[in-house]
This record gives structure tokens, sequence and C-alpha cells, in this order.
């Protein structure tokens, strides 16, 4: 909570880890724009002490040395030009390296997201990733501005007047110098005031991205289930907080800030002419000097002017660390390590020993799976909901790591498989086919340099060339966004061409067949089969029909192997489980055909 002191040093602290590691690349640019922001205020400070000059030297005394008034004037009017012309530099600089920060820091974050483990993704909310990487970097840029810019001039405007009054009457410097203490104070009430409403809009924002990014996901399920009014509802409830949360931010910044600070350069002013009117009657504190008061009052406004913007940029640059921390939280999410390079896929041999495996602690999943798949073969796996067919899959694709050693492709361990090569050599076809808005082309090449010939071969082997070449530019037809153009069936034939086109040595399916009809599921058999001695197969099928012609069938019970054949060997085990999935299965068909229903599937439940 960035309301709790740890949790704001906390908050600081990552902001400022963000902040220098994006200004890393760029110090000498900083360093520079500081130094001309030094020069800058060291000008600026001449104004009122010239004007002091003139108005002791000359006016006082009715003394009209023109050349020496104009020359005086001139030195004025070319000081604070250069001034104002070289702070309008810095900024350009100091905005220019804030964008490229920006662009940095962005890129960093989405290479960071990609590496990811998968466990990551099973608590993330799409919505509020998607902010991570596109509105809270945008934080740096406002931290940049305003830390760099606006504070770093602000405070190199204080200290070039301070020196200058110092150098004038240490004792009236004195008085303006209360105002700073008082000041800090002010930013600190402030800052306890407004820190819960600012992370709170934050929060409120993230998750309105989140809610739309999740109500456009599921748009078919949101108006099926005719729960759009409750969403909008619920869509709107967390708007009015986030109004109410902004308003409290503004309300903090209307009451507090500019009024206290304004009511501050008035007190003091009328500190400063008191002291004046006090030394120039009883001459307690020595002569009247009329080109001081002049000096002193325009070198207040200079004082107060600086302190009120640092504390009127608090609320921005509080909303930029809430992003900016929340950024560098989500870069210190561990990586997946990278897999070490120590063997290939060659045969596509696959062993599981002993694998035992738990998401969370103490509720272990799988329980001592034994397995040998040999090159070339064909395994499909069953078992009910939740028996742990899909978690099988996720370990033999790496998404999670499984115990060392206890999965072998080729005699290596799987966890010391290149990325690559390992991504190259295994395919996988998933539940959901998950299309690109891109052509077929694209769709099966995935980025991959591959040859006109290479795809086609692909959509061949999956037995979707056809259906490609009549749509109407062919393979450059564009599919919509998720395939939207296509069918579930022909969605996920595209999906196994996009497996075979890297011409894997091992292809898993997961569920590839439970979307779709008889006779799309007669296709992708089909492929299977053409498919079959050349890679080996793994494939999760809910509809046993798609794996009744495997080599060999896994049953999985409660994340146990409760038994292992071929179709024929499972259904002669008398009240074996694979035959009481297989009639009842039969039985769903027979019911669906009678009602006229199409897409025969079914799965006990245990
Ligand atoms: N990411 C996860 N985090 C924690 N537990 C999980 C996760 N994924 C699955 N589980 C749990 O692991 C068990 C096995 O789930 P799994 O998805 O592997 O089953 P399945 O056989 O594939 O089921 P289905 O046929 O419904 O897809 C279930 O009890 C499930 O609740």
């Amino acid at each position: 909570m960035p309301g709790a002191p740890e949790g704001r040093s906390r908050l600081v602290g990552d902001a400022a880890a963000l902040l220098l590691r994006a200004a890393a690349p760029e110090r000498h640019h900083v360093l520079r724009a500081a130094a001309w922001l030094l020069l800058t205020a060291g000008l600026e400070a001449l104004g009122p002490l010239i004007g002091k000059w003139l108005i002791d030297r000359y006016l006082l005394p009715r003394d009209a040395q023109l050349g020496a008034i104009a020359g005086l004037l001139l030195g004025a009017l070319v000081a604070g030009f250069a001034a104002s012309w070289l702070r309008y530099g810095q900024l350009v600089r100091l905005a220019g390296v804030a964008m490229r920060s920006v662009q940095r820091v962005r890129e960093e974050v989405y290479r960071h997201v990609l590496r990811l483990p998968m466990s990551f993704f099973d608590r993330a909310i799409t919505g509020q990733l998607v902010s991570r990487v596109t509105n809270d970097t945008e934080a740096v840029k406002t931290l940049y501005v305003q830390v760099l810019f606006v504070i770093l001039d602000s405070l190199l405007v204080l200290v070039g007047t301070t020196a200058a009054m110092l150098w004038l009457d240490w004792r009236l410097m004195l008085i303006v110098a209360t105002l700073v203490p008082v000041a800090v104070l002010v930013v600190i009430v402030y800052q306890r005031l407004s820190a819960p409403a600012v992370s709170r809009t934050r929060e409120l924002r993230s998750e309105l991205n989140a809610q739309v990014a999740e109500s456009i996901a599921g748009m078919q399920v949101l108006q099926a289930s005719n729960a759009t009014a409750r969403f909008r509802d619920r869509f709107a409830a967390v708007n009015g907080s986030h109004y109410r949360s902004r308003r409290r931010e503004l309300r903090a910044n209307a009451w507090l800030l500019r009024p206290l600070l304004d009511l501050l350069n008035v007190v003091l002013m009328a500190a400063v002419i008191g002291v004046f009117g006090l030394r120039g009657h009883g001459g307690v504190l020595g002569p009247l000097e009329v080109g001081i008061l002049y000096a002193f009052v325009n070198y207040i406004s200079r004082v107060t002017e600086p302190l009120t913007q640092i504390t009127m940029q608090f609320s921005q640059l509080q909303q930029a660390m809430v992003g900016a921390a929340r950024v560098q939280v989500l870069l210190k999410e561990a990586e997946s390590p990278p897999a070490a390079d120590r063997g290939r896929v060659t045969q596509g041999a696959i062993a599981i020993e002993h694998l035992d495996f738990a998401y969370l602690p103490g509720r272990p999943v799988l329980h001592g799976l034994d397995l040998q798949f040999a090159p070339g073969s064909f395994h499909g796996i069953v078992g009910h909901t939740g028996s742990g067919k899909s978690t099988l899959l996720a370990l033999l694709l790496r998404f999670y790591p499984a115990p060392h050693g206890a999965i072998r492709i080729d005699g290596t361990p799987v966890e010391a498989i290149a990325e690559d090569h390992f991504r190259d050599r295994v395919g996988v076809v998933p539940q959901e086919p998950f299309l690109l808005a891109a052509t077929a082309r694209e769709n099966i090449a995935m980025g991959r340099p591959l040859t006109d010939a290479q795809v086609e071969a692909a959509a061949r082997a999956a037995h979707v060339h056809e259906f490609i070449a009549r749509l109407e530019q062919g393979y450059d037809t564009p599919l919509g966004e998720g395939g939207a153009r296509l069918s579930v069936g022909q969605k996920q034939l595209v999906a196994i061409a996009r497996a075979l086109a890297g011409e894997p040595r091992i292809l898993f399916l997961d569920e590839a067949t439970s979307h779709i009809d008889s006779e799309t599921e007669q296709v992708v058999q089909r492929a299977l089969a053409g498919l079959r001695g050349k890679v080996t197969i793994v494939a999760i099928a809910h509809r046993l029909s798609t794996v009744r012609d495997a080599d060999r069938i896994v049953v999985l019970n409660h994340g146990r192997i409760a038994e292992l054949g071929t179709h024929g060997e499972l259904m002669a085990i008398a009240d074996g489980l694979y035959q009481r999935l297989y009639l009842l299965q039969q039985l769903e068909e027979a019911d669906q055909q009678e009602t006229g229903d199409s897409g025969p599937q079914a799965s006990g439940s245990h």
C-alpha cells in the first residue's frame, strides 16, 4: 500500500530505480542539461542585481550617465534573453531524452513479458498488463520532464537566487529562507492527503482497462448470457470510483497547494517590506537601500515560483511514480531461466520417469508418472476432467518446469534443450486455435522464413490446402481478427498446418478435435495418419474416436496412470475406466444423432 510508510519508500525506490535505469544510456545529456540550467539560473539572478545598481548608483543620486545606464539595461536584456533561450534548449533536450527513454523502457517491458513463465500468466490480468506496457511506461516520460526539468530547473533557480540574496543582505535572505521549510511542510501534508487518492486513481484506471479487455475477449459469452447490463453497471461503478478518486486528488491540489503557497508569498513580501520600514525609521538594521528592496521584491517571487512549480507538479509526479514503480515491479518478476544447450531433439523419443507435479505446494496434480513414447509413435491421453491431461502436456511443452530429469527427449532432460531449437522441433496444436489478424500464409508461417512451397506443403498435410486455395485471394486472404472468417474446424486445421510447417519431430495436440464436427475430425485423423512413423504424436482427446487408432492410449485418473494399451486392449478390461468412458460417449453420440445434434463429444467425470 503506497499509503503505508514502508510502502511509500518502496514506491519511491522502485520509481527511482526505473528512472535511473532509463536514464543510464543518456547520462551525458542529463549532465549537460544540468550544467546549462545552472548557467541559466545565474543569468536570471543577474536581472534584479542590475536593477539594484541602476537604482542605487544612477537613479537615486540622479546621476544621468546615459551610456552606463544604457549598457546596464542592455546587459539585463541580453542576460534575460539568453536565459530564456538556454532554458528552452534544455527543455527540448530533456524532452528528447524522455521520449527515447519511454521507447527503450516500453521495449524492455514487452521483451520481459514475453520471457515470463506461464505461471505468471495464471495470475496476470490481461488489461492490467497492457496498461503496464503502454500507459505506465509513459510515466517515465513524465518523471523525466517533471523531475529532470521542472524540479532540477527550479532547484537551480532557487540556488542562484539564494546566492544573490545572500550576497546582497544575508539577514533579509534568512527571512526569505523561512519560506523553504514551510513550503516543504505544505508538500508533505499534501502528499499525505493525496497519495492514497493518486495511487487509487491509477489502480482504478487499470481496472477499467482490464474490464474493457475482458469484455471484448468474452463478448460472445457476455451477450449470450445477457450479462451486458450487469457488465455496464460494473464498469459504471468502477468509473464512478475513478471520478471520485480523481476529484479528491484535484481538491487537495486546489484547496491546499496554490492558495497556501500564494499566501506564503504575500506574508513574506509583507515581512521584508516591514523590515525595511523598521530600518528606514529607526536605522536599527543599517542604511536604507531602495535598490536592495527592489532586488528582494523581485527575488521573493523567484523563490516562491519554483517552489510553487515543484509543489504543483507533485500530483503528476506522484502519478508518474506510481506508474513507474508498477513497471519496475513487473520488470522484477523472474523470467523463465534460459535453457542450457546440452542436447538436441533428433528422433523424437520421449521418456517420462517418476513425474510428480504440483502447481501449488501441497496440492499434487500428477503422481509418479512413468511413460515412454517411441519415435514416430502416436499416443492418446484420455481421462476425466481435471485428471491432469493438460498439466502433463504443459510440462512436456516446458510451460511449467518439470522436476529435473523427469522428462527426457532423446535422452536429454527437457529443460536442457536450447529454447529456439526446442520450439522448432516441437509443434503444438492448442485446444483454442489462436489465429492472428493476418493472411492465411502469415498464420501458417508465424514469422518463420518459410518458402511458399513449405507453407503449401504444410497446408496439404493438414488437409486445409483446398479450402485456402478456394478463398478469394488464396493464401493471401486476410483471415480477420482471431480468424473470424473461419469455422472452428477450419481454424483448427490452419493451426495444424502451422504446427506442421516447422517440420517438427514431435507434435502435441491439446483436445484439437473437441470443438469440431465428425467430418472435420476425420480430416484431422487422416492428417495424423499421414504423419505416423515420421513424427511422434501425443494427442489429448476428449473425443475418444480421435485416438482410437493410436499405438497406445494412456488413461489418466486423478493424476495417475489408470490404464495403458491399445483401444482393443483397453476395451477388453472388464469394467475398465476407458471402456466406461467409451461406452458413455457412444451413448451420448447415439443420443445426439437422435436429437439431430452434431459434434459428439463427451468425457466421464469421476
Ligand atoms: N494453472 C493452474 N494453477 C493451479 N492449479 C491448476 C492449474 N491448472 C490446472 N490446475 C489444477 O490441476 C488439476 C488438473 O488440471 P488439468 O487442466 O491438467 O486437467 P485436465 O485433465 O486437462 O482437465 P480438462 O479435461 O478439463 O482439461 C485440476 O485439479 C486443476 O484444478
